[in-house]
């Protein structure tokens, strides 16, 4: 449906794109993400005849971009820019006629039809109440809804977006997309966003395309392209990147340079924790230049993961299996060897019985148990809190959470 051929760009003597390859076929949404001056919207430039590559070309229905007049073009492709440009005051309903002038011929003017399609683009958009205003005179937001309706009347078979929500609230940025999303199903469109949010290209695109550097870093899904790697190659940014519990897909947070940076302050504190007691901690300590140790923990225990993505190095088990010699062992010489040891709020079961009665025999030179208000139930027949109390009455300080930890921890 749409190709695109070892296209290079260039203004002037820089070289802003470097042979960019791929395909799109109709009902995919392709995100180009990439931080700034990456090329993203030069890309889209280009896909639409806005901008003529240097060399490479772009094929749209079997049909080489060159060969379309603008008009012609415009009957298939529709462009959402990031700045509209429009200064002169026409109405809102103008704007959106605007985009059925590439199916009417030279003296014709719009017929019922036109604005039917107008109507619904607006409709579909919200924007009908904004109809008879000047665009000169509504919101940010509305007006890139407004500029959406106008490339919907375009009917168009390939939807271009730069953007597109930049200026929108929450709800309107899950409505219009959620509204793109259906419309490239119903009608088979090929569309190809460019996204600054890395979160909502990964909820609403079929596949990626990451620009850094001029060229293409990564392509395809979004767990192939969304990766610790690709990100901080292309933004030198620290991230973690986990599936949402809730909607299933991939969401981005970003860090501070905790998990890239070298231990700084000198301290190592081991941490027992699982099930996401030791998770914040572990990036707490971690900012303040903390050498961390974890573990004994399962992979696939959620504190595992994120030790995983803070570069902590971690005494790992299978998952859900019980604690080795091995793992005990090593556990043993890694608290002899930290400045302290934390036991996060961890629950009480068999699985955490032997962290504990590791930390009883080797003896930590300092010693926090972290416990919330709550009630806790023991797992263990009580053979798990009777070392949690023997190990306060030899001089553990207790804390309330990781906060509480932290200031503890500026007098240690
Ligand atoms: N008309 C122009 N003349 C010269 N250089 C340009 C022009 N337009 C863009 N550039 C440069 O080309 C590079 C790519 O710009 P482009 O706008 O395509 O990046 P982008 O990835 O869309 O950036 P952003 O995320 O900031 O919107 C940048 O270095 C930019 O300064």
């Amino acid at each position: 449906m749409l190709d695109v051929e070892r296209i290079s760009v260039d203004y002037g003597t820089s070289r802003v794109l470097k042979d960019i390859t791929f395909s799109v076929e109709k009902g995919e949404c392709i995100g180009i993400i990439g931080p700034n001056g990456s090329g993203k919207s030069t890309l889209l430039k280009a896909l639409s005849k806005i901008l003529k590559p240097t060399s490479g070309r772009v094929v749209v229905c079997g049909r080489g971009l060159e060969r379309y007049s603008v008009k012609e073009l415009a009957r298939y492709m529709a462009v959402v820019p990031q700045e509209t440009g429009i200064e002169f005051d026409f109405t809102c309903l103008e704007i959106v006629m605007m985009g059925r002038n590439p199916h009417m011929g030279r003296f014709e003017v719009e017929g019922k039809k036109d604005m039917d399609i107008a109507r619904e683009a607006m409709r579909l958009t919200n924007t009908w109440h904004l109809r008879d205003r000047p665009f000169s005179g509504i919101s940010g937001g509305e007006r890139q809804r407004v500029i959406i309706a106008r490339a919907l009347a375009q009917e168009p078979s390939v939807l271009l977006m730069d953007e597109p929500v930049s200026h929108l609230d929450i709800n309107y940025q899950i409505e219009i997309l959620d509204l793109v999303e259906r419309l490239k199903a119903e009608r088979s469109m090929v569309v190809i966003v460019v996204f600054h949010d890395l979160n909502l290209a990964a909820r609403y695109c079929d596949r990626l395309i990451l620009l850094s550097d001029s060229r293409i870093l990564a392509a395809g899904k979004p767990d192939e392209v969304l990766t610790q790697e690709h990100i901080r190659e292309a933004f030198h940014a620290n991230v973690a990147v986990r599936k949402h519990p809730l909607t299933g897909y991939l969401y981005v947070t970003p860090l501070n340079s905790c998990g890239a940076a070298e231990p700084s302050n000198g301290k190592t504190i081991h941490i027992i924790c699982g099930a996401g007691t030791g998770t914040r901690l572990m990036y707490l300590l971690r900012s303040k230049g903390y050498n961390v140790t974890a573990g004994v923990l399962n992979v696939l225990d959620s504190d595992h993961d994120t030790a995983a993505h803070l570069n902590i190095r971690t005494i790992s088990e299978a998952p859900f299996s019980p604690i080795t010699p091995e793992s005990y062992g090593q556990l043993i010489e890694t608290i002899k060897k930290a400045d302290a040891v934390v036991i996060a709020d961890v629950p009480i079961g068999w699985g955490n019985l032997k962290n504990l009665q590791a930390v009883i025999e080797a003896k930590p030179g300092a010693l926090y148990i972290m416990e919330n208000d709550k009630e806790k139930r023991d797992y263990t027949n009580g053979e798990a809190t009777r070392i949690l109390e023997t190990l306060k009455a030899s001089g553990a300080i207790t804390v309330k959470g990781a906060d509480e930890l932290m200031k503890a921890l500026g007098t240690f």
